[in-house]
């Protein structure tokens, strides 16, 4: 049907009026790959390159109306999560995506800036764990925010291997935990898919100030991915070779932490090694 066949993807998340991450970054994700972009407004923040200056979540029965609005419309394909501010705002989004058909959910457990601001409530955490992860087909943690939902830190890649693991016995499919806080010469995430097989990405690490967003990117990448049908391993393949062009190709404006390049070109650096084979990875 024609109709339709464009790939449709919504962000439920928060606005960062900088453009740089939140939904900005998000539907500028969608733009590059070649998506339909929507977006559910849960929250507005006054930000900039230099940080969040002032935060406004919106109300609950307005994210209902949004939620009915493109449900009643569009085709959705995918769906990711970013910032949500609170209990009371996940709540609300958990209960509106149990009742919508939004494909493959993708939760991008946003909790602080890397300006250091507090983008969800630490209450918050236990109900991302016990109500919004076991909707998601995928999580995307990074390292401090995947030491928050596992309660320990996590310093070896070892570590990062046993988070995943213990991420997924919360009840999520698939686990990513992302490893852009690292220090050493390669920026690494490893994988753990439903199935039990697992993987690492690996790309050259970038020194630079320019990654205001990069998790948003990241994971509206995969959701745009899997909204064209392509598999979750593939699509994370690509998310991975997207950051390593956005991030490298940068691009310079404002005068604080910038913003990655959504025109930027895929990178070939990618690396991708499985840690245990299986012949059924996650479709
Ligand atoms: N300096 C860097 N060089 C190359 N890749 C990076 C760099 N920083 C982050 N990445 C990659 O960007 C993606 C987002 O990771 P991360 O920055 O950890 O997310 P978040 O924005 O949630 O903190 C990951 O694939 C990560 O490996
Ligand atoms: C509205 C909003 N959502 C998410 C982020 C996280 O992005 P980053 O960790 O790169 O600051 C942000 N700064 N603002």
């Amino acid at each position: 049907m024609r109709i339709n066949s464009t790939p449709q993807v919504v962000t439920i998340a928060g606005s960062d009026s900088g453009g740089g991450a939140g939904m900005q970054a998000d539907l500028k994700t969608f733009q590059a790959r070649h998506v339909f972009g929507m977006s559910i407004v849960v929250a507005l923040t006054a930000q900039n390159t230099y940080g969040v200056q002032a935060s406004l979540p919106i109300p609950d029965d307005f994210i209902d109306a949004q939620f009915q609005s493109l449900a009643a419309d569009f085709a959705i394909k995918a769906c990711k999560t970013g910032m949500l501010a609170d209990s009371e705002h996940v709540n609300a989004v958990v209960r509106n995506l149990k009742q919508v058909n939004f494909g493959p959910l993708i939760v991008d457990p946003v909790m602080v800036a890397k300006g250091g601001a507090t983008l969800l409530a630490p209450e918050a955490v236990a109900t991302i764990k016990q109500e919004l992860l076991p909707l998601a087909d995928a999580v995307t943690p990074n390292l401090p925010e995947a030491e928050i939902i596992v309660g320990h830190p996590i310093k070896r890649e070892t570590d990062m291997t046993a988070a995943a693991q213990t991420i997924q016995e919360l009840g999520v499919k698939n686990v990513i935990i992302k490893g852009g806080h690292r220090q050493d010469a390669q920026a690494s995430d490893f994988i753990l898919l439903a199935d039990g097989s697992s993987f690492w990405v690996r790309s050259p690490r970038i020194a630079t100030g320019n990654t205001h967003g990069t998790g948003d990117t990241f994971s509206a990448c995969i959701a745009a991915e899997l909204a064209k049908g392509e598999s979750l391993k593939k699509a994370i393949i690509t998310a991975k070779a997207f950051l390593e062009g956005a991030i490298s190709q940068g691009i310079f404006v404002g005068h604080g932490h910038g913003p990655t390049n959504h025109w930027a070109t895929l990178s070939e650096d990618v690396q991708v090694s499985a840690v245990k084979s299986s012949s059924s990875l996650q479709g």
